[in-house]
């Protein structure tokens, strides 16, 4: 799996950076306030797992599962509720938590979801943030790291649902598309 990397674009001690600044940063910014994180699946598994450790502060947690890539490196317009939240999210100060922003279309669809259910505040705290690749308006709260325009997987980002497991960010070797 390794050998299929081209570049690897951020690695464990980078990421693991990351995770304890936005955590810190988080819990000043919610202090004295009780946010239900609220988990992108499948791609923000493991940054969930990772920056809910580095929040100090009762958290609820809850898992949302969407999906608009299909099998692929382009996005489809379609965004699908594949599972949906567990709990009420009415008068909740809700923090998502997502692996990537690229077109910016999933984060509009879960803030509108949230919105539309009476969420007191939604925030977003993303673990790569891919401006260059914006169809639509709209910025996370909390950001990891700025992406360059590609397609990239490892740390819970997929290509056709392999290499989730990669314990950093990095681009894959042109052959592997073909
Ligand atoms: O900004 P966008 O262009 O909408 O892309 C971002 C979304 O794409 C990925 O999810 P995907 O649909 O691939 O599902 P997955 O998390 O299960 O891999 C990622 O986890 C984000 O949720
Ligand atoms: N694996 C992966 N999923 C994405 N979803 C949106 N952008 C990306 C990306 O660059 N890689």
């Amino acid at each position: 799996m390794n050998n299929d990397i081209e570049e690897v674009l951020f690695d464990q001690e980078q990421i693991h950076e990351a995770a304890v600044r936005l955590g810190q940063t988080i819990t000043k910014d919610y202090a004295g306030r009780k946010p239900l994180v609220l988990s992108v699946l499948k791609g923000a598994y493991l940054w969930t797992a990772d920056l809910v450790r580095e929040i100090d502060l009762y958290v609820d947690l809850e898992f949302i599962k969407i999906s608009s890539y299909h099998g692929g490196v382009t996005s489809s317009n379609e965004i699908q509720l594949v599972t949906d939240v567990q709990s009420d999210v009415a008068g909740r100060d809700v923090l998502i938590l997502e692996d990537i922003v690229d077109t910016g279309q999933s984060l509009r669809f879960l803030k509108d979801l949230l919105k539309d259910r009476g969420a007191n505040s939604v925030q977003v705290a993303t673990f790569l943030d891919k401006k260059g690749g914006r169809k639509i308006e709209i910025d996370a709260d909390y950001v990891g790291f700025d992406v360059r325009n590609e397609f990239v997987v490892g740390y819970g980002l997929d290509y056709a649902g392999l290499y989730r497991n990669l314990p950093y960010v990095g681009i894959l070797k042109k052959d592997i598309y073909s």
